[in-house]
């Protein structure tokens, strides 16, 4: 490229200077006296006597030019003393400064250029992401399909209808036609990122149960994995509201059984007539007698029982599993005749979660089954054949359906699932039309970084609880005034909460938001005694847990937005917190600050059993339980549909672990409220990362702050932590 022009540049004033008293070049020789009129040495003398006289002259003008040149430089160097000096002190006027005291420019000068060629806005046309990443299918959260326009079994529709589900909700109306046949049909894997309770479960449930509708002998041909044995149990109840009247075998693989009879219920043994492999395999029995090779092999110890001229057989007792990633595994690797030969469905739910986990290598093990080569009795005839014929068998093509609320875009993650020509599909409040498939030449869509959408029915709130001492009490008063509506007797009461949308400075200095009850507001730093702080504050460092549940799902059409939505009519309340142990302590601590809620509080820890979680959620859902305390466990995919609110007493520990706790309210279309206490030490990453983040949308929605004021009963507080205290120490004596 051609570097800038620049010609040589005398400064107006200098040239004419120049012009005007530089001397002649001539003239110092013009006054000497003709050379020919002396003698030579004289001569000589007489002509170096003036050259000496000149060069005293020079000495003498450079003495008196010395002075002048270090004046001038001491001028230069007080003028930068002086720039720097105001730099230091007053920045913006020295810019001032600076600029009008520019240097005179002395021999360069730009040429005149000709005006730079406006450039378009920079609009970037590639992405780090591929193309399947990088333009999801994009669809609005409003758009619904009435069941009946798909090509879904008639009476499958009519089943659907007669429990509530008449119009396929926004990720199912994008979703169906891709899995189901028809002219939208997608010949690969998909990949779903949808918001907390939009309907992703009967989204997989349904086409892989269509594909099965003809099957004629049960064989295992879809597997579902999800995280948590809740989970297993929810999908199990839309998989067997849509199987109805098909005669498909639906199986779990939890762990809440014993193994045995897991096996039993998923493997049925049978035998074949096989006279050869019969040899073959008493053989292989004779020579683990004879030298005593104590190998592990439960299809041999299975084959010497057999009649003889026969050898075991084994068949599925199940059409679809559904089931956690560990137990899984272990089916693969311990169950005689347990085999994915013929799965053509692969459905990961809560992927994000689920790749995150490396428990027992499941990846590997699932993938190395499901690609590994039929052996030949289980091949179609037609595959017998044509082995026979060397021609390779026909690989199995497996469908694979990767769903969550907080999709991973994480390629290394992503690539151990092997995607087989994979499309994403992106459910948004702002999407504008149908399963539209970004456009490449619009660049990469705004999808493309994952951000996570929240239901558009959810209203959230944030509540300062200063340095988190009292946070019980904030707690119980937000319990009675905002969630449970209870008459609070008024002599306790202090003035009412006020609300105060979230806005840039108001989130770290809870005494600048002007109301009228800010200076009752001033007096909650008051500090508790240590037994108060250690019960809260270090709870909410402390690592986290998880629980489990069951569900039903009644129905109701989704709703555009929080005012239109249909209000929930569950009573109660679901409370994070980040431990089990802070759970325990926190139930405690309502019961001893408020009697009456005694039996109306429970836990869902990782410690509950499985049977016992259940019965705790079927009480909750029921109305009998009315505060329900959790760890981050039941964050996951636990539905209860009705659920107005949910707490989050301990700060979420992440951007996605927000997004899975407020996404237990405000499911299927329904109204639904978040609280979340935030101390002054957590309130900088609350704003910036949740309320404030780009991570999460919300559609123009804003996390509104809610000022709570404490009611007055620092005794009783002291009382009940004293208690609380004298607990902990008995237990552990
Ligand atoms: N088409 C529909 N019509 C009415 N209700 C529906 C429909 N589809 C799903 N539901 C209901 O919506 C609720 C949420 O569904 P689901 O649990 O599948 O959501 P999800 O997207 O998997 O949520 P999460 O990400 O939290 O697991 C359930 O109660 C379900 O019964």
């Amino acid at each position: 490229m051609a570097g800038p022009l620049y010609a040589r540049y005398i400064p107006e004033k200098v040239a004419a200077k120049a012009t005007t008293t530089a001397p002649p070049a001539e003239a110092p020789r013009a006054q000497q006296p003709a050379p020919s009129a002396r003698p030579a040495t004289k001569e000589k003398r007489e002509r170096e006597r003036p050259k000496k006289r000149k060069r005293d002259k020079n000495d003498e003008s450079e003495e008196e030019e010395a002075p002048k040149k270090h004046k001038s430089v001491l001028s230069k160097f007080e003028k930068s003393k002086r720039v720097a000096d105001a730099v230091r002190e007053e920045p913006e006027q020295a810019a001032e400064t600076i600029e009008e005291e520019q240097p005179e420019l002395h021999d360069l000068v730009p040429l005149p250029q000709p005006d730079p060629v406006p450039e378009p806005d920079y609009k970037p046309t590639f992405s780090a992401l591929p193309p399947w990443l990088a333009y999801p299918i994009t669809v609005t959260s409003r758009a619904t399909t009435p069941f009946s326009t798909l090509p879904i079994d008639a009476k499958l529709v009519s089943h659907l209808s007669q429990k509530g589900y008449t119009d396929a909700f926004a990720v199912q109306s994008a979703v169906l036609p891709l899995l189901l046949p028809g002219p939208k049909h997608h010949v690969g894997d998909i990949c779903v990122s949808a918001a907390t309770g939009s309907g992703k479960t009967l989204a997989y449930v349904l086409p892989m149960v269509e594909s099965m509708r003809q099957r004629v002998v049960t064989k295992l041909q879809g597997l579902v994995v999800v995280p948590t044995r809740e989970l297993v149990a929810q999908a199990r109840e839309i998989a067997e509201l849509c199987a109805v009247g098909t005669g498909l075998k639906i199986g779990t693989a939890v762990g809440n059984h014993s193994f045995v009879s897991e096996q039993e219920m998923l493997v049925k043994k049978g035998r074949r007539y096989d006279p050869e492999k019969y040899k073959t395999l008493q053989a292989r029995a004779k020579e683990r007698i004879l030298y005593g090779v104590a190998e592990q092999d439960t299809y041999l110890d299975d084959a010497v029982d057999m009649l003889p001229g026969h050898v075991p057989e084994y068949e599925s007792k199940v059409d679809i599993l559904i089931c956690t990633p560990g137990r899984l595994v272990e089916h693969i690797q311990s169950t005689t005749g347990f085999s994915l030969d013929d799965v053509r469905w692969l459905v990961i739910d809560e992927a994000d979660r689920l790749l995150d986990q490396s428990f027992q290598e499941w990846v590997g093990v699932i993938m190395a089954a499901l690609q590994a080569e039929k052996p030949y009795e289980k091949m179609s005839a037609r595959d017998q054949v044509l082995s026979k014929m060397w021609y390779p068998p026909e690989r199995r093509a497996v469908r694979k359906v990767i769903l969550s609320a907080t999709m991973t875009r994480d390629l290394s993650k992503l690539d151990t699932l092997k995607l087989r020509r994979p499309k994403l599909v992106v459910v948004e409040d702002a999407g504008e039309s149908l399963g539209q498939e970004a456009n490449p030449q619009d660049g990469p869509a705004a999808t493309s970084g994952a951000t996570f959408e929240l239901p558009p029915t959810l209203k959230e709130w944030a509540i300062p609880v200063g340095d988190g001492a009292d946070k019980p009490l904030y707690l119980l008063r937000l319990l009675q005034t905002r969630i449970l509506h209870e008459k609070v007797p008024k002599a306790r009461v202090r003035p009412d909460t006020s609300i105060v949308s979230g806005s840039e400075d108001d989130d770290e200095d809870s005494s600048s938001v002007s109301t009228k009850s800010s200076s009752d507001v001033s007096d909650t730093s008051a500090s508790p005694s240590s037994a108060a702080s250690s019960s809260s504050d270090s709870e909410a460092n402390s690592s986290t847990s998880e629980s489990e549940t069951d569900s039903s799902s009644p129905a109701r059409p989704l709703k555009a937005s929080t005012s239109q939505a249909a209000h929930p009519t569950n009573a109660g309340v679901l409370i994070f917190t980040s431990t089990t142990e802070s759970a325990t302590r926190l139930s405690r601590l309502l019961a001893y600050l408020h009697p009456p809620y005694t039996p109306q509080v429970a836990l869902l820890t990782k410690s509950s059993a499985t049977s016992a979680g259940r019965k705790t959620l079927q009480r909750f859902r029921a109305g009998h339980l009315r505060i329900l305390i959790a760890t981050d466990r039941a964050s996951r995919g636990l539905d209860i549909p009705e659920l107005a609110h949910i707490v989050n007493y301990d700060i979420p520990r992440s951007v996605t672990s927000y997004v899975h706790r407020v996404g237990r309210t405000a499911r299927a279309g329904r109204a639904g409220e978040a609280w979340t206490l935030f101390t002054d030490v957590e309130g900088r990453w609350f704003w910036n990362a949740i309320a404030r983040g780009e991570e999460i949308k919300r559609g123009g929605r804003k996390v509104e702050r809610v000022k709570i004021v404490p009611d007055e009963r620092r005794e009783e507080y002291e009382e009940a932590l004293g208690r609380l205290k004298g607990d902990v120490e008995g237990a552990g004596r």
